[in-house]
């Protein structure tokens, strides 16, 4: 018989011995369900990210339904609403319901797994990247294209390209099994939403006559993947080294990263990049800095900042501006504006012609302007002065060495109103920590407030962030260089003249390029 349906021993004052020790038993029940509450505190987790994730999907869903518009399915190759405002996921909605969702769902394998082998996984994750990397090099995407959603067998594959049709088959399943290409039957691969945007919609022959060309007046996309599988892969391969040799430990010379290391040459990237032998990398690194587009809204440039307070008839500099693939969208919303291009000779010369094809009425009344100079040199008298000067991915291709050199050299050719746009990733920590929040609550920063995941998550939303993460570490392996967090972005301002004042978020994702605005300290 349970005890506590036991007939109550009386002793001799008459009380029941149960009621007699009724507040010890409360405080051993308490006592037990603290522990048991303590001990169960994975299963609420487990609990919490499964409520996280039904409730992220039951939202995209709501989204969907509402709108009478399927969600994309994986086995799809990718519409082209995917990369424009059209697509279903753009909806803010959806976006919200995607970061948090995607965060549970990354947290919970890593929950669910075993630890072995959650971290064998994680160890060998050089193999995704070293078969994107080769079905890039032979060409699969476009291959698989031509087969259309039934699909084509390796062997058929190994025809166009000439390897070996097992070795293929492994290296396609491999992938499909990473969620990139679908196999439809057995050695017969096919084309998903994923493995679709690595192909170039060129024609294979096309391709083969002119391979330096492959990635050109392409959206880029297949470029960026092929970068980072080939030369960011290689020299992050070389991390370990670079974070022991002697030289290279603590510097912050862009030329003395795991790059040079990995591949055994002195001078800069850039320099490298224009050796005669590396001419398709230095074409594809044109074409992959469009691809890099695709990762934020395309209306994020315009949207970003607050071009309304921008004054009637301003002077706008874009500095490091490429071939201007953000000021012709600009210089059409804003006609008053005066725009003025800055990069270095070589590049100027591909910007004119460029904005002159785009919109040649622009260039021809000189809305936009253009200028060849040095950034690490005083800048030019045409630019002094202006009232706004935009650095979009420049800053944290740099280590606070150079970054200060080039903003004080900004510093120096503004007047007291300039204001400096910045736009590159603001970092956060992964934790929740008191220190974080002194470091990033900034009640006086306008637009600022840290994007912290709810718990379980962890604090910085994990893998569902991790794009900003691994350009860091792109940045890093090739560059001595980095992405900053809020704190460090404010001491880097204030060692070159600036002071820190707003942040305006990128609406797809809160911590990936938003505006980083200071003015004249
Ligand atoms: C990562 S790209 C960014 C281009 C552009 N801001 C964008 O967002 O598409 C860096 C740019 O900085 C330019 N750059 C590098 N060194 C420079 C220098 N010393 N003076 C002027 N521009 C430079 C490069 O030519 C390149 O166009």
């Amino acid at each position: 018989m349970p005890r506590s349906i036991r007939t109550p021993i009386t002793n001799t004052t008459g009380t029941p011995r149960t009621l007699r020790h009724l507040p010890y038993a409360l405080i051993g029940l308490l006592r037990r369900r603290v522990v048991i509450m303590t001990l169960m505190a994975g299963v609420n987790d487990l609990k919490s990210l499964r409520n996280i994730l039904t409730s992220s999907i039951d939202s995209i869903i709501d989204v969907c339904e509402k709108q009478g518009e399927d969600f994309p399915r994986i086995e799809v190759p990718a519409d082209p609403s995917e990369l424009t405002q059209d697509g279903i996921r753009s909806d803010p909605q959806v976006r919200g319901a995607i970061l948090l969702g995607v965060s549970a769902a990354a947290q919970l394998i890593a929950t669910l797994q075993p630890p072995q082998d959650y971290l064998t996984m994680c160890s060998a994750r050089y193999t995704v990247s070293g078969c994107i990397c080769a079905a890039e090099r032979l060409h699969l995407a476009e291959t698989i294209r031509k087969a259309g959603s039934q699909g084509i067998h390796v062997d058929e594959i190994a025809k166009h390209n000439g390897a070996h049709p097992g070795k293929l088959a492994r290296v396609l399943r491999y992938l499909t099994t990473n969620y990139i290409f679908q196999e439809t039957a057995p050695n017969v691969f096919a084309h998903n939403i994923v493995s679709s945007l690595l192909d170039t919609g060129k024609d294979i022959d096309e391709i083969k006559r002119d391979p330096i060309a492959k990635f050109d007046n392409t959206n880029g996309l297949a470029a960026w993947a092929s970068m980072y599988t080939d030369d960011c892969m290689k020299s992050c391969s070389y991390l370990d080294v670079a974070l022991t040799d002697p030289t290279s430990a603590h510097s912050e010379e862009f030329n003395e990263a795991s790059i040079q290391l990995a591949f055994g040459f002195k001078e800069p990237l850039w320099e490298w990049y224009e050796r005669p032998e590396n001419l398709l990398r230095l074409r594809r690194f044109g074409v992959a800095m469009h691809g890099a587009e695709k990762l934020q809204p395309p209306e994020a440039v315009l949207t970003t900042y607050d071009w309304d307070s921008v004054p009637i008839g301003a002077t706008f500099v874009d500095v490091g501006s490429g071939i201007g693939t953000v000021d012709i969208a600009i210089a059409k919303m804003r006609p008053d504006l005066k725009i003025v291009l800055e990069d270095r000779p070589q590049v100027i010369a591909q910007a004119k012609e460029h904005c002159y094809n785009l919109a040649p009425e622009l260039v021809a009344s000189e809305k936009i302007q253009f200028i060849g100079a040095d950034f690490w040199e005083p800048q030019p008298d045409l630019v002094r002065g202006a009232d706004i000067f935009f650095l979009r991915h420049i800053c944290h291709n740099y280590s606070d060495k150079y970054a200060t050199k080039l903003l004080k050299h900004l510093r120096d050719a503004a007047k007291p109103t300039t204001k400096l746009v910045v736009m590159d990733s603001v970092m956060q920590h992964a934790c929740r920590s008191p220190q974080r929040s002194s470091e990033e609550h900034e009640s006086e920063l306008v637009g600022y407030k840290p994007h912290v995941a709810p718990e379980p998550l962890l604090a910085n939303f994990g893998l569902a962030n991790v794009l900003a993460y691994d350009l860091d570490l792109v940045m890093l392996n090739n560059l001595n260089a980095n992405e900053r967090t809020i704190g460090e972005w404010r001491e880097l301002f204030a060692a070159s003249g600036w002071k820190l004042t707003a942040v305006h978020e990128n609406s797809m994702n809160r911590m990936f390029w938003p505006a980083i605005i200071a003015e004249v300290a």
